[in-house]
């Protein structure tokens, strides 16, 4: 089984203080750093790019920096995000021509791979790359802003990819993204999540390290 991971999404950070704003996360016992990469294209939102990845690597951040890439078309950015730092890049398959060829460039850069299904997303999408991947992504929003409600059928959508995960025997996570919250983190974890996004929950409480302990107690009782 895979550890459980907290990954709080920078996208309710702070930009004016990023550095500062991901150490607090970090020191409150965040695990991952989730950076999301909007187009203004792919998805009607802008953010940040592999210059930001690259600046926190220089800041002093070690750990792992999760980049969830809503850019189209995708390949063209995939080496600056390496070489800026990213840990692990996730795509989605719509903005790509060439899935299988997407997720060997990303390895071929020495990073972790990860495919992201939107909520309206067939799972079939895994079906001749599971294998290839290190993790899938289960958007439950829409992609684009944080803040927004989870989609109640993302819980058996993740039921699904649990089992076809299971049934690879490889070590693939499956993390959820998407108005993830301290009290309905239990049932997404039972429903096959190890590895948590969560934005506008953490970094709109005044106590990080409270919402992140809340929820780590909240999924532990439910993954041991
Ligand atoms: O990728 C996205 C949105 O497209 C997410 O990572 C959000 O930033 C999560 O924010 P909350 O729903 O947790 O506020
Ligand atoms: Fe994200």
């Amino acid at each position: 089984m895979q550890s459980t991971v907290i990954a709080p999404s920078i996208l309710s950070a702070n930009f004016a203080k990023l550095g500062e704003e991901v150490d607090n996360v970090l020191n409150a016992g965040a695990d991952w750093v989730h950076f999301d990469v909007m187009d203004n294209h792919y998805v009607p939102n802008l953010t940040i790019g592999p210059m930001v990845c690259e600046a926190l690597r220089k800041h002093g951040v070690t750990a792992p920096i999760d980049v969830h890439l809503m850019v189209e078309p995708v390949d063209r950015i995939v080496p600056d995000f390496a070489k800026a730092g990213a840990t692990l890049i996730s795509f989605h398959p719509e903005a790509s021509a060439h899935v299988h060829r997407t997720i060997q460039l990303i390895k071929s850069h020495g990073c972790q791979a990860g495919l992201v299904l939107n909520p309206a997303t067939p799972v079939d999408a895994l079906e001749w790359v599971l294998e290839e991947l290190d993790m899938v992504l289960l958007m439950s929003v829409n992609p684009g802003f944080g803040g927004q409600s989870f989609i109640p059928s993302a819980l058996e959508k993740l039921r699904r990819v649990r089992k076809m995960i299971d049934a690879t025997g490889k070590p693939i996570r499956l993390e959820i993204d998407g108005g993830v919250k301290a009290d309905n983190i239990a049932e997404i974890a039972a429903a096959g999540a190890d590895t948590f996004v969560a934005g506008s929950a953490i970094f709109n409480a005044t106590d990080y390290a409270d919402v992140i302990g809340r929820m780590k107690d909240a999924v532990s009782k439910v993954r041991g």
